[in-house]
């Protein structure tokens, strides 16, 4: 028997469970529901522990899966764009469709873009365009979203989409009621770089950092070091817990980090059942180093006297860094 479009929901968000427990993205879905969740979200929330053992998800106190089946009931559904969006990143990127932000996720940069209306937006790591598109959605309609994308076929869909939903240029001559779009594609830090020198005094009100976690700290320094954020400006970096692995880099301290906890081979998507022992093991080696990555960028953040930072500990890990204000910066 078919299992229902819920209980479909269900199995995958205990996959994502396990998934993320074991510090590994789950297999892709095709989106169901208004709601997907591709990513590992806030598993290594203590308000979480113990969802994963739960036999019942939708019984067990405090099981993961059944609060976030309650905040998708108590959350506005996203328009219908962006679960065939999704759909269309399974079709086209079987296994690692997962890389899109959540629809919880998409939903709030929607609602922060509404709430802060930046004029000029940054976004490293366009793959499809999902994130691109939630964000454009909250934007004022003068406004424009730079999107930066390595990879030539993820680029040309997502301008596929930008040109059919009326993001492009096209769009603004037509009395547009939506934020442009503009994808660079190419080396994210060097479409920066030309950007800003085409450009002079530019500033962006809001950037978004998802893409290679290795540059995370060169698109921070880049951007902090030539004074590119406006004053309400700030930077939001996705993956900042990277699937709870964060916490197994070798900076942690002793006391909290589980010796030898590397963690064990993981189920991934990308390796079928006949996969080797030898070849999860580099899955996770790999992923690890990733994640030591986000790490080195955290600690950096942390301590940099320029920024507030704030790491939530939702979705995959989302930090918000701003300026120091001029009052507070004085004081310190
Ligand atoms: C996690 S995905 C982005 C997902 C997207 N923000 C979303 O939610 O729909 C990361 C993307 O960064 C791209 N990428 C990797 N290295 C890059 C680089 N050096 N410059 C620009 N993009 C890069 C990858 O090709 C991939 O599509």
């Amino acid at each position: 028997m078919m299992p229902s479009a819920s209980a479909s929901v269900l199995q995958h968000h205990r996959r994502i469970m396990r998934a993320a427990w074991q510090g590994m993205r789950p297999a892709p879905r095709v989106a169901t529901s208004s709601f997907h969740t591709s990513r590992p979200v806030a598993a290594m929330n203590p308000s979480f522990e113990g969802a994963e053992s739960s036999s019942s998800d939708s019984n067990s106190k405090g099981g993961y899966a059944a609060l976030l089946r309650y905040s998708e009931q108590h959350s506005t559904p996203q328009p219908e764009k962006f679960a065939t969006l999704h759909a269309s990143s399974v079709e086209h990127y079987p296994s690692s469709a997962d890389k899109t932000i959540s629809a919880m996720q998409g939903n709030f940069l929607t609602l922060l873009m509404r709430m802060t209306r930046p004029q000029v937006v940054l976004e490293l790591g366009c793959f499809m365009g999902y994130s691109a598109m939630a964000m454009a959605d909250g934007m004022p309609q003068d406004s424009v979203l730079y999107t930066c994308e390595l990879d030539s076929r993820a680029a040309q869909l997502a301008r596929d989409l930008f040109e059919r939903e009326g993001y492009n240029d096209q769009g603004i001559s037509q009395n547009r009621q939506l934020a442009k779009i503009e994808l660079l594609e190419g080396d994210g830090l060097a479409s920066l770089q030309t950007l800003t020198k085409a450009k002079s005094n530019l500033k962006f009100d809001a950037v978004f950092i998802d893409a290679d976690k290795g540059n995370y700290i060169n698109y921070y320094n880049f951007i902090m070091d030539n004074d590119l954020l406006s004053d309400h400006g700030y930077i939001l970096v996705d993956n900042a817990l990277f699937q709870g692995l964060v916490v197994h880099s070798p900076s942690q301290d002793d006391q909290t980090k589980k010796k030898g906890s590397l963690p064990s081979p993981p189920p991934s998507p990308r390796l079928d059942a006949s996969s080797s022992d030898a070849e999860k093991q580099k899955t996770a080696v790999r992923y690890q180093k990733y994640a030591n990555h986000v790490d080195a960028f955290n600690r950096q953040v942390a301590k940099d006297p320029r920024v507030d930072v704030v790491l939530l500990p939702v979705f995959d890990g989302l930090s918000v860094i701003m300026k120091k204000s001029e009052k507070k910066a004085t004081r310190s």
